[in-house]
């Protein structure tokens, strides 16, 4: 499902130029749950907004179900991540003037169809259809990461990316996130990537990929 080729990434900094992805292969297949994981500074992030379409490398290739990413043109890259790919941040990145319904239905509304239908019935996939018409602002960390995740799979992606998912929540929500995103990327068959430093949330999936220095030091 998701194939990356010779993947280097590297960073200007003032005179300096800091390589932090040094050529990474990888292959996921469909339905595979993916943690990334090691030390922080280790490329896990940049790794993961690579491999997800959202930062060019400056040498390789990202193919995801057959399509070459980096060789779209911008309009037709956004529109292929919308159709095919679902994000969630560490952050939740919700909208804060907008409802939960609102938020969930920003990918369908870009889609053009259905848009309040499915974004009602993704609240229902993570539990939280009676909080529809809440603000961000009125509701906890780990509600508003639940109305991150039902946005994520709105559209039914492919795959899943997820940067620190659980990074703002206790212990208690860290596990209920992951649990909730894991059974809703089993149950479709969806491919999920998840960056965590949390060891035992990683020994969660079907494979824990320790990055180091930018290389992929263990599986
Ligand atoms: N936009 C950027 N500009 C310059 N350097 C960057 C940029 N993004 C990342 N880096 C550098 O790349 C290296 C890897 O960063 P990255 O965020 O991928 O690591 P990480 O493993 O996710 O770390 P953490 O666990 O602390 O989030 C770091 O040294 C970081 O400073």
């Amino acid at each position: 499902m998701i194939e990356a080729h010779n993947l280097h990434r590297s960073y200007q900094i003032g005179k300096k130029l800091i390589e932090v992805l040094h050529g990474i292969e990888l292959s996921i297949h469909k339905g595979e749950r993916v943690f990334l994981c090691g030390p922080s500074g280790a490329g896990k992030t940049t790794l993961l907004y690579t491999l997800a379409g959202l930062e060019r490398p400056q040498q390789g290739h990202v193919t995801i179900a057959g399509t070459e990413l980096y060789s779209l043109n911008p309009k037709k890259q956004a529109a292929f991540r919308n159709a095919n790919i679902g994000y969630i941040f560490q952050n939740y990145l919700l909208l804060p003037e907008l409802t939960a319904l609102e938020n969930v239905m920003i990918p369908g509304a870009i889609g053009g169809e259905d848009a309040a239908d499915k974004a009602m019935e993704a609240l229902e996939r993570v539990g939280l259809s009676k909080r529809a018409d809440h603000l961000p602002a009125e509701l906890s960390g780990g509600e508003q990461q639940r109305v991150a995740i039902a946005r994520a799979v709105a559209n039914r992606p492919a795959v899943l990316f997820a940067d620190e998912p659980t990074g703002n929540l206790d212990s208690r929500n860290s596990g209920e996130v992951m649990e909730l995103l894991m059974g809703l990327a089993t149950e479709s068959d969806t491919t999920l990537v998840v960056v965590t430093h949390d060891p035992s949330l990683a020994d969660r999936g079907d494979r824990k990929l320790v990055i180091k220095d930018g290389s992929i030091e263990s599986t």
